[in-house]
């Protein structure tokens, strides 16, 4: 159940001052944080966009607006297609327009294009019900000759982190990856060197699921998807994952001419290695106001060992100004994993892009939680101690935007991290920056190898 739209965030009062120079490229609503207010006493709801207008209007338009495109999204509203011709195996189909006119991407994901290539004959389905499983292998292959024009994808390689012998466990490997939405790619985040050429998602979906296919982690953390049901949730399960979507109550997607839907945290996992024993679609909070971000969180438990397993996936609230809201929803995500993992007791791993650099506030919250968490990419460092220089790295027409914000949260006393994926040089990131024709997203995908530690009664 999805939570309805943010009035109680609409920018409206006075809150913190920013403390960097403000972006020049957003707009002046969200440049200056103005968050957390009450409803003046006559009953409208202020000066929201500088309208005064009453509450029921409001509420009701931004329900309806909401709800029709949330349907629409899931393909609840969609009448069923004709059987299309050229049956493939795996539903990924093509469509005509980058991300579709409203028919044509409501229909691309059961839609056999009459001019597709061989290259595509295994990945189409006309079927959104067939559920006959894929092969990685095969899958991988024919992404790649969908890419063909595209430069070869980059290597990087696992780092050891071992400090003792092997584990008896089966490792765990998580991926951690804000992958950016499409609409937001196109329509919103402003990229100066990257040619809309690059983004078309026909071929950008195809880098992602390469990426995906590549690493084969068994667990998967995904942030700003707004291709979820068309596309993420049928290959994937096909792939033998299971997966939970929850959107954005007002994504920023919807603001985007022919959007795809609201973009949101999606979480996977194989269903041969875990078994799901609860899940909580979680509505960020600060100050006890609802916000426009959200989490997963999901305890499962491990058909090998028959341990339990906290994951976590986020994304936290973007721009410089916003760092008050970041901590207050950090702190509201450990207070509800707290009760979810029972006081601790059973090993966590939260994944995000949190939008913080480590020196913000809400990175201190979490290395600091009774909920022992430490951070996996540190260890990539020489002293264990520091952060990544980077995990995503862009140009946007505001300038050279080059932070770390994403993180792999761990219980450094349950679990241990045998190894992680090595981030992208500079130079294979090149001048232009990310996203590019070799590189679907602004933040690098982050994957760690970990297992549990032997005595399960160790503190956590
Ligand atoms: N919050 C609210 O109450 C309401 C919001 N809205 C709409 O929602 C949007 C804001 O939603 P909110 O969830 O707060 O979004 P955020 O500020 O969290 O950012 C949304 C996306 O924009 C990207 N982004 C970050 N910095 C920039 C930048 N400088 N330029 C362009 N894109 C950037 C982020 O990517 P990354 O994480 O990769 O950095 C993120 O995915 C607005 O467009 C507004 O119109 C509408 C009504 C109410
Ligand atoms: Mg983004």
């Amino acid at each position: 159940m999805v939570a309805l739209p943010v009035l109680e965030v609409a920018p409206l009062t006075q809150e913190p001052t920013p403390k960097g120079p403000p972006e020049t490229n957003e707009r002046p609503e969200e440049r200056s944080p103005r968050w957390f207010s009450t409803r003046p006493p006559d009953g409208s709801t202020g000066s929201l966009f500088g309208w005064r207008l009453p509450v029921t209007s409001v509420l009701s338009s931004f329900c309806a607006l909401y709800w029709s495109r949330f349907l629409w999204a899931r393909g609840w509203s969609a009448p069923r297609l004709p059987s299309p011709v050229g049956v493939g195996q795996s539903g990924l189909v093509f469509s005509a327009c980058p991300m579709g006119n409203g028919t044509s991407r409501l229909y691309s994901a059961l839609t056999k294009t009459l001019n597709s290539s061989a290259a595509s004959q295994y990945l189409e389905s006309p079927d959104p019900e067939h559920l006959e499983p894929i092969d990685p292998k095969e899958l991988l292959e024919e992404c790649r000759a969908v890419l063909h024009t595209r430069p070869p994808r980059f290597q990087r390689d696992f780092v050891d982190l071992r400090t003792d012998g092997p584990s008896s466990h089966p490792l765990i490997r998580v991926m951690q990856w804000n992958i950016l939405a499409q609409a937001l790619g196109e329509g919103k985040d402003n990229f100066a060197q990257c040619p809309l050429e690059a983004l078309k998602w026909e071929e950008r979906k195809c880098l992602i699921l390469e990426e995906i296919l590549a690493y084969q982690p068994d667990i998967l953390c995904l942030q700003e998807v707004d291709h979820y049901f068309d596309t993420f949730q049928p290959l994937l399960s096909r792939l033998g994952y299971q997966g939970t979507f929850f959107p954005k109550p007002w994504s920023p997607c919807l603001d985007v001419e022919h959007n795809n839907g609201p973009d949101g945290c999606a979480l996977f996992f194989l269903q041969n290695r875990f078994k799901l024993l609860h899940s909580a679609n979680i509505r960020l909070t600060a100050m006890r106001l609802k916000t426009n971000q959200v989490a997963i969180a999901q305890t499962l438990e491990c058909t090998e060992s028959g341990r339990q397993l906290c994951i976590a996936v986020t994304h936290l609230k973007a721009r410089t100004g916003w760092e008050q809201l970041r901590s207050a929803q950090g702190c509201d995500l450990l207070r509800n994993l707290q009760n979810i993992t029972q006081g601790a007791k059973i090993p966590l791993i939260v994944c995000g892009d949190f939008n913080a650099e480590p020196t913000e506030e809400v990175y201190k919250h979490f290395a600091s939680s009774s909920l022992n968490l430490s951070s996996a990419y540190k260890l990539l460092s020489a002293d264990g101690q520091s952060e990544p220089p980077y995990t995503t790295w862009k140009i946007r027409t505001s300038g050279e935007c080059r932070h770390t914000l994403d993180y792999i949260w761990y219980s450094k006393h349950a679990l241990s991290v045998r190894s992680a994926l090595d981030l992208l040089t500079e130079e294979q990131i090149g001048p232009n920056r990310l996203p590019s024709f070799h590189y679907p997203s602004d933040h690098l995908s982050l994957v760690c190898d970990f297992s549990f530690n032997e005595d399960p009664d160790a503190l956590l």
